[in-house]
């Protein structure tokens, strides 16, 4: 039986999908291609289609025999969410509605999908666990902790099985080099820096210097690509196994500045990096690092890249080697 992946073309999806493969798993991909690259899924079968497309996923579980659904494809944008609210409501909640009816229909009953710290708004306290307060301060945040609850209750009803996966900041790259971040319009720190580095923009703007931190920029804790990937694999065999629904953090445990993060850049690359600071960004929390015991002790999750050193210089090895990225845009 197959594992479908939805978003499996993206940045975290693609690496999920290289690790399914890694791990001899018969992997189907589903992906419109609105940010996601056709040249970043390294194997099994892949669709150009649409989740919110009914008749497609009907087709789509009649061919193949799916034991169970990643489900990556959202979108994921903070600031562009607050901007147009209802196309996230859209594409992350009416979508995934139409996800689980069609995997319901068809009697597939196990899901792990993309959740985010964006649940948790303004922390009350870090690091951050699971059973902390949920007051997300945009409508992205609002619609995957929306998606968390829906599936809950057709867990209830339905006895549909879901980890929902609350990822920190997902950062670096495959370490073949084959595959790693390409966002157009980029809008994550690291690839940003690394773009300065390369020469494409001119500055790193650091967004405020007058956080309650200790260099004034916000601290965030950036989590390997590959570790992400390598909890998808673990969540997958945990509900094969035990068959429980559950929540979990993914994140290193420790946090960085924006400006840890800018000279971390520095060290690896030999650049200069100019940088400029600007004023705040709307809805940015001063700090979220999370707790991810959780995540260690159920899952027998072991993340391998702590550094950040090392989160740096993978995607590096993937941003010098593919100045642009994917070269399909
Ligand atoms: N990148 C992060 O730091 C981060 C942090 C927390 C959570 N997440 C979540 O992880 C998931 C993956 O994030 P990413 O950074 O890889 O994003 P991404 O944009 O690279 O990947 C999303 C993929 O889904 C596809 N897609 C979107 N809507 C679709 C639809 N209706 N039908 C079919 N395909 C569709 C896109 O083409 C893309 O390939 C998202 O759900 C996101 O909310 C990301
Ligand atoms: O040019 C930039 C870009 C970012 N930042 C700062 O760098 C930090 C990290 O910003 P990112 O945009 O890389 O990531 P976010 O923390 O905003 O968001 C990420 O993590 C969130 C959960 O914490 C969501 O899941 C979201 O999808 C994911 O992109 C923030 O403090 C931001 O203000 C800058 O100073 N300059």
């Amino acid at each position: 039986m197959a594992i479908l992946v939805t978003g499996g073309a993206g940045y975290i999806g693609s690496h999920t999908v290289a690790e399914l493969l890694a791990h001899q798993e018969e992997v189907v991909v589903v992906d419109n291609l609105t940010t996601g690259h056709r040249k970043s899924v390294l194997g099994g079968t892949f669709y150009q289609g649409d989740i919110r497309d009914r008749d497609f996923l009907d087709d789509l579980f009649r061919k193949h025999q799916i034991e169970a659904v990643i489900h990556f494809a959202a979108s994921s944008l903070v600031g562009e969410s607050v901007q147009i609210p209802l196309s996230y409501y859209e594409n992350n909640l009416v979508a995934s509605h139409v996800l689980i009816s069609a995997m319901l229909d068809h009697g597939v009953k196990k899901i792990v999908f993309s959740s985010t710290a964006a649940v948790y708004g303004e922390p009350e306290r870090v690091p951050i666990r699971e059973e902390d307060r949920a007051e997300p301060a945009n409508p992205y945040g609002e619609t995957k902790l929306a998606m968390e609850k829906m599936f809950r209750w057709a867990d209830e009803a339905h006895g549909l099985k879901s980890i929902s996966l609350r990822y920190f900041n997902a950062a670096g790259a495959h370490p073949d080099g084959l595959i790693g971040e390409d966002h157009h319009p980029e809008t994550h720190l690291i690839p940003i820096i690394l773009q300065v580095a390369l020469g494409q923009r001119e500055e790193i703007r650091i967004f405020g210097d007058d956080y309650p931190t200790e260099d004034g920029t916000c601290i965030r804790d950036y989590i390997h690509v590959m570790d992400l990937a390598s909890a998808h694999f673990l969540a997958l065999e945990h509900l094969r196994q035990h068959g429980q629904s559950d929540v979990f953090n993914l994140g290193n445990g420790t946090g960085f500045s924006v400006r840890e993060v800018i000279e971390t850049a520095r060290r690896v690359t030999g650049q200069r990096i100019p940088e400029r600071v600007v004023s705040k960004r709307a809805g940015d929390p001063a700090v979220l690092i999370a707790s991810s015991d959780k995540a260690k002790r159920i899952l027998n999750w072991k993340p391998r890249y702590h550094q950040l050193e090392t989160i740096m210089e993978s995607a590096w090895n993937w941003h010098k080697n593919h100045p642009d990225g994917y070269g399909d845009r």
